[in-house]
């Protein structure tokens, strides 16, 4: 007799046993009782015992389980017997042509109920031949599904107990369930047995499931089931199977092993740019390094020189590290924009005169050599309609630049030029605070350095020094929630120290790896736009940094 097992078997029992279940529906109080007797059922002939050990499941094993058979016609079919508490009440059989069937208006349990009565732990197989594998490993606290598996996880929320008829089974032994401590689901490896074991830990719980990791069978393949693992490494190895179960995973629930290879790349320094990429500026060395997917928030006062210091240093990063940028820069304009950095980067200014001087501008060669640099560094983020844009605009286009670009660093100067609508009874505080949780998001999934430039609220009674991130308009989260807080600050008072000597404030720096804070001095060039490390111990009297 050829007995072999094989999906579309399953996939048979399946149809048959919707068939049966809708049957069942229509004949919920019409459950027959049923003994072997009535059922006509006989003991196992040699050649079904033959079938059974050539799959290395020994006689002992079948009787203990009480293996039947029944014979139709002509015909053998193996009679696997479901008992409850030690009564027969239901019968699935197995016939040559790998076709099963259950007997009709008996009830949907799981097979082997009785072996797991008080057990803490449970196991659950996808087939009555992985349930005697494992009792042919000494494994009794084991049951078997009685369906098989399904095709893929359903999409629906679990339906209530009465309307989840697929899964009947469950709800009518869930008292033998709802002991277990540990579920340990060891359905086949392939798809179907994936979603067998999703669906049932949707239903159970997925805080007590566990799951068997199935051996490689070679380079590629695993062992699919606990008849193939019996058969090709034996009953220890099966056993150890189930010993080594793993915690059944819960979305959004990780432990830090799920985790260690990223801890080991970062301690063997494979991510690059751990120590975050210096600014380009020594005496900001200790204190400030742009590590990508980080929020630098940058205020000052009005034309304290922010917006001329992140380019400066975007101008470093790019040569030091080939980084291109993302740019939504609302207030400049696209030529003045251009003229700026064309001159950090040049190192010569655009104009003769006025701020230039008389040093000597930059050639229409360079120019052109310097417009060829534009274009392969910088991406402009700007909005061609009247209105202002919002801060999903910005980071819908930066992802478009990150993922066409490969910028590793976007700039939104400023704040205040970003349409901010709040929903109604929503507060500044909290729209600033989901607002920052969005930028941040965006940063840390594309590894992408963000620099939001905010301005301080009008400060009454302004004493020249600089601002305080707290003073940042809007919000405190500005300072809560960023990884970086920087104050550029430009020295007015010719008493305090030089004019316009830059303080570069540093007020909070979240990963020590990074930096710390402190404070940093440095000069502004008129002509040229770059900044410089300020010479010697040049600083000013009074810091309020
Ligand atoms: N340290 C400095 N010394 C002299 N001039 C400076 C200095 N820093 C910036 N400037 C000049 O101040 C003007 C404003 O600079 P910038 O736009 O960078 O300031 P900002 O702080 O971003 O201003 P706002 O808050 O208005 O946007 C520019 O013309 C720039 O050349």
């Amino acid at each position: 007799m050829a007995l072999a097992e094989d999906r579309s078997s399953y996939q048979d029992l399946g149809r048959v046993a919707l068939k049966q279940d809708l049957g069942r529906v229509a004949l919920k109080q019409n459950i027959r009782k049923i003994t072997v007797e009535s059922l006509q059922l006989e003991p196992l002939c040699d050649q079904v015992v033959a079938y059974f050990a050539e799959r290395l499941i020994s006689k002992e094993t079948l009787l203990r389980n009480s293996v039947m058979q029944k014979t139709f016609g002509d015909q053998i079919a193996i009679a696997f017997t479901y008992y409850r508490g030690g009564a027969l009440v239901s019968c699935k059989y197995r016939d040559v042509n790998k076709k099963f069937w259950q007997e009709a208006n008996t009830e949907k349990i799981f097979y082997g109920i009785d072996d797991i009565e008080g057990a803490s732990d449970i196991i659950i197989v996808e087939g009555e031949i992985d349930k005697l594998s494992m009792a042919e490993a000494g494994i009794h606290n084991c049951v078997s599904v009685p369906d098989g598996a399904p095709p893929s996880v359903s999409k629906k929320d679990v339906p209530s107990a009465d309307q989840d008829k697929k899964y009947q089974f469950l709800w009518n032994c869930k008292n033998y369930l709802n002991k277990a401590s540990r579920i340990i689901l060891a359905t086949d490896g392939d798809t179907p047995g994936q979603a067998l074991a999703e669906e049932i830990a949707r239903r159970v719980g997925r805080e007590r499931c566990w799951r068997v990791k199935w051996p490689k069978k070679n380079e590629v393949d695993h062992f699919k089931d606990a008849n193939e693992v019996l058969m090709y490494l034996g009953p220890e190895a099966l056993k150890e199977v189930v010993d080594n179960a793993e915690l059944y995973p819960i979305s959004g629930l990780f432990n830090f092993k799920d985790y260690f290879h990223e801890i080991d790349a970062y301690y063997h320094k494979k991510f690059g740019f751990e120590f975050g990429v210096p600014t380009g500026w020594n005496s900001l060395n200790n204190l400030y390094n742009v590590v990508p997917g980080e929020l630098t928030i940058v205020t000052g006062v009005p034309n304290s020189g922010k917006s001329e210091w992140i380019d400066a240093l975007l101008c470093n990063l790019n040569a030091s590290v080939g980084w291109k940028f993302a740019l939504c820069s609302m207030e400049n304009k696209v030529r003045e924009h251009g003229r700026k950095l064309l001159e950090k980067h040049m190192k010569k200014p655009f104009f003769v005169g006025r701020y230039g001087g008389s040093v000597e501008r930059m050639s229409v060669e360079e120019l052109e050599q310097g417009k060829q640099w534009l274009d392969d560094t910088f991406f402009l983020l700007r909005s061609e309609k009247d209105s202002l844009p919002s801060i999903s605009w910005v980071l819908d286009l930066a992802k478009a630049a990150v993922l066409r670009h490969g910028v590793s660093g976007l700039v939104i100067d400023p704040y205040n030029e970003l349409d901010h609508q709040r929903l109604p009874n929503q507060t500044e505080t909290e729209y600033v605070s989901q607002m920052l949780t969005k930028v941040k998001r965006f940063a840390h999934h594309h590894g992408c350095h963000v620099w939001f430039v905010a301005h301080p609220r009008q400060l009454q009674n302004w004493s020249g020094s600089p601002p305080n991130m707290y003073d940042i308009s809007g919000s405190a989260h500005f300072i809560n929630k960023c990884d970086n807080g920087i104050v550029i600050h430009r020295n007015r008072d010719p008493e305090n120290g030089p004019i316009d000597l830059v303080q570069v404030c540093v007020r909070k720096v979240r990963n020590k790896v990074a930096g710390t804070i402190g404070e940093a001095y440095l000069e502004y060039n008129r002509v040229t736009g770059e900044f410089s490390d300020a010479a010697g111990d040049m600083k000013l009297k009074k810091s309020s940094c």
